[in-house]
């Protein structure tokens, strides 16, 4: 934890979504086994879920116990208008329970639990508090409560991500991916074998990543689960990216629904590069994790125009690579702009990581010349 300036922030980020994580693998396995009616649509028609809302009505109330609810700022994904609903009464039940449940084991994680169950109306306004939209100046957290939310519903990979904005750099990431196996090439293993995540012990899945700009290091940890006796301290391990170079080894991540991200143009780019594996399709930010981790070289995402990349979407994940070794810039070479409010505005065409230098060139150079032909 290098980066003196962000010590207090770092370590109550890194408890707070260890606490995420607890609460999502609850949600997870009740929503699998009773396929109850905890799952709605939105608007947009995405998905939102018991654990999205409950995630971010937890980390909302922490965050201002610890630091004061008028001194942050929090940009983050979910609001309370389909929750508020007179429809939606049976789901923010569940959301009430989950959330108190959650803070109740706050001890386990060496933070304070509050002195009496949150009531229903504190819960709406934990969570209508983060309604930042961020920009240029000052601190501003930034929460995923759920990313990839499709993952999650389907019991398979989803993340926590809370990171922070200051002065319109991020400079705090933290990833909690709570069925990400803890083993090396754990990713690849299931995707090969086709386990299930439920088929994998559960002491072997499990982890939350950390860094802070500048620091040149990310870690991560175990995540602690419920049949564990052992609580906070926990204990961190450096990850590092990939050292492998040559296309003809690597391996690239991209999202599993083609809604996302256009799989033939990154099909075409594979193949300029001379990639030779199959993509490794996951949800959510685990694919920056695997980055970061050293178990996929290359992660590609390329919206179909007109949709904009939301901040929340990247910032932990970005800041995890960077500072485990990798390189994250848009299409055209650039770095991503996290200053200009919830979108990542200017982006040029979509986003690319890799864990070094060359490959990432050649990434870049693949793209130009695809471009003209594709149809994006
Ligand atoms: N059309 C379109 N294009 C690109 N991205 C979109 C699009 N629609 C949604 N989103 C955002 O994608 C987030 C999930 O990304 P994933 O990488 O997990 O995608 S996938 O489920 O593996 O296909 C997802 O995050 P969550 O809502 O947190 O799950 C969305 O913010
Ligand atoms: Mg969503
Ligand atoms: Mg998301
Ligand atoms: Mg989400």
């Amino acid at each position: 934890m290098e980066n003196q300036k962000y010590t207090k922030e770092l370590n109550v980020a890194v408890r707070v979504v260890h606490m995420a994580c607890f609460l999502c693998e609850k949600v997870q396995k009740q929503l699998i086994s009773t396929n109850s009616d905890q799952v709605k649509s939105k608007d947009d028609d995405s998905l939102v879920t018991v654990a999205d809302w409950s995630v971010q009505a937890t980390v909302s109330w922490m965050l201002s116990e610890a630091f004061g609810a008028e001194n942050i700022s929090i940009v983050a994904e979910e609001d309370v208008q389909t929750l508020s609903k007179s429809e939606s009464s049976a789901i923010l039940a569940m959301v009430v329970t989950a959330v108190n449940e959650c803070l109740a084991e706050a001890p386990r994680f060496g933070l304070q639990r509050p002195d009496k169950a949150l009531t229903t109306s504190q819960i709406l306004n934990a969570i209508s508090q983060c309604n930042s939209t961020g920009g240029p100046l000052g601190q501003h957290w930034v929460l995923d409560p759920v990313d990839g939310t499709l993952g999650f519903v389907r019991g398979d990979q989803y993340a926590v991500a809370l990171a922070m904005i200051d002065n319109g750099e991020v400079v705090l990431g933290v990833l909690g991916c709570p069925n990400y196996p803890v083993k090396d090439d754990g990713l690849n293993r299931k995707s090969q074998q086709n386990l299930r995540v439920s088929e994998i012990s559960s002491a072997e899945v499990g982890s939350v990543m950390y860094t802070t700009k500048g620091s040149g290091k990310s870690w991560m940890q175990p995540l602690i689960h419920r049949d564990m006796m052992f609580e906070w301290p926990n204990s961190a391990k450096l990850i590092r990216v990939s050292s492998v170079d040559d296309p003809a080894l690597a391996t690239f991540c991209e999202p599993v629904e083609k809604t996302n991200s256009d799989h033939s143009f990154t099909a075409g780019v594979a193949n300029t590069v001379g990639l030779r594996k199959k993509p490794l399709r996951v949800y959510s930010m685990v694919k920056y994790a695997a980055i970061a981790r050293g178990e996929a070289e290359i992660y590609m995402r390329f919206a179909r125009s007109g949709y904009k990349e939301k901040i929340w979407d990247h910032a932990a994940g970005v800041l995890l690579v960077q500072e485990a070794g990798g390189m994250v810039t848009d299409a055209g070479g650039r770095p991503l702009d996290f200053s200009r409010g919830i979108y990542l505005e200017g982006l040029d065409r979509g986003i690319i990581a890799c864990s070094g230098f060359k490959l990432h060139e050649k990434l870049i150079g693949a793209v130009y010349a695809s471009w003209e032909s594709s149809n994006l």
